[in-house]
């Protein structure tokens, strides 16, 4: 069997005639983490966002666990199991922690309802305390946390993240951090996060790829991405560390 989750050959997405990934290719394997690191307006965001199909690659395939999703439409894509903790977070800002957690679920999972949701209260302590308290009175910390959170619900395969240390102060980007390494060690899950911030990511990770006007313009491990002169220069020196 092989140990690829996640294969992303050729992709082009266009958002109308502007082509916003021009032939990407990107592979994850299972119990990675792996990064995705660029610019603003690089595509990054488009192509987590192709992966969940929508908007849906033009050429190209997109292939889960050995099944072409390319064309699948969203709603199929979730029941795969690929669960996304979107840019800018996009909790229900009205609705409890509590009751955000339950629209994660998805319902082949009730029956674990109760021990997912203390998982999640275990991995992040403070989404416990705050519980009763709605969504959108949360810090941006704690809204993140709970984007994750309700991620995790689905009990994903593959679980993206959309730039999680945005707006974080670095204590708190490690915090989330951390617990994203501790759910890889402990639950083998697999992670594609796309990052602006370089250097936490690339730390993280254990592939990286970096990618430029729609293009991956260069990949490897996290330790060679982050000695790599190139890549210091354009994403690290002056930055958030
Ligand atoms: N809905 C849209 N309609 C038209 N163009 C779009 C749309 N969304 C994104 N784009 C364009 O596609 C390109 C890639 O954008 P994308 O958001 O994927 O980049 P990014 O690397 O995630 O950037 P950022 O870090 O700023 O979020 C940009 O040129 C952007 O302007």
């Amino acid at each position: 069997m092989s140990d690829t989750l996640l294969s992303v050959q050729g992709v082009e997405t266009y958002y109308g005639n502007i082509r916003a990934l021009a032939g990407v290719n990107v592979e994850v394997k299972k119990g990675e983490i792996v990064s995705l690191i660029g610019a603003n307006g690089a595509g990054k965001s488009t192509l987590m966002m192709t992966v969940c199909g929508s908007p849906q690659a033009r050429t190209g395939s997109v292939i889960f666990d050995g099944e072409d999703i390319t064309r699948l439409p969203t709603h199929l894509i979730a029941r795969r199991r690929i669960a996304q903790s979107p840019e800018g977070r996009r909790i229900f800002p009205r609705m409890t922690v509590y009751e955000n957690l339950q629209m994660g679920a998805s319902l082949d999972n009730l029956k674990y309802f109760n021990e997912d949701v203390e998982k999640i209260f275990t991995l992040f302590p403070r989404l416990k305390e705050r519980q009763s308290q709605r969504g959108g009175t949360l810090s941006g910390g704690e809204q993140q946390m709970l984007s994750i959170g309700r991620a995790l619900m689905a009990r994903p395969k593959l679980l993206l993240l959309d730039e999680p240390s945005l707006g974080l102060a670095p204590l708190i980007v490690k915090g989330i951090f951390d617990a994203i390494k501790k759910l890889n060690q402990t639950e083998g899950l697999t992670v594609f996060l796309v990052e602006q911030n370089a250097f936490a990511a690339l730390k993280l990770s254990d592939r990286a790829y970096v990618m430029v006007n729609g293009q991956v313009t260069m990949s490897g491990s996290g330790k060679e991405l982050l000695a790599n002169p190139e890549v210091r220069a354009a994403y690290l020196e002056g930055g958030r560390h």
